[in-house]
């Protein structure tokens, strides 16, 4: 399983930073958030008091209690990887998303 998430920001002067977060090995719940093609959160990262981003899942419509929080693992310069999508939304894109 990869917990690795690539977060890469544009800055207002135009300056680009990726930072790699693995959560393999310690995080909170939010790690085992899963991918979903019509997601009902979305990822920002967010900073308090420090230049470290941290990283929120923010809904974009109300949750149900109990059902899966997901988000879009792509970003509008993602492609689609070879490995099979299995959110099962209605508008699935059929593949991972992929920012190699
Ligand atoms: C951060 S983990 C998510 C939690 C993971 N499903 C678990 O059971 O621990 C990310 C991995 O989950 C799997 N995954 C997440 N969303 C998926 C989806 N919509 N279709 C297929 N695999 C998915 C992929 O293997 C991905 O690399």
């Amino acid at each position: 399983m990869n917990y690795i998430l690539s977060l890469k920001e544009v800055f207002g002067n135009g300056e680009e930073e990726t930072a790699h977060i693995d959560a393999g090995r310690m995080g909170n719940a939010a790690r085992f958030a899963n991918h979903s093609c019509s997601p009902n959160a979305k990822l920002y990262p967010v900073r308090v008091e420090n230049d470290i981003a941290r990283i929120a899942l923010f809904a974009l419509r109300f949750i149900e209690p109990g059902e899966e929080i997901t988000y879009d693992y792509g970003s509008a310069e993602s492609t689609l990887s070879d490995r099979k999508c299995h959110c099962g939304s209605r508008n699935c894109r059929l593949f991972m998303p992929s920012d190699d």
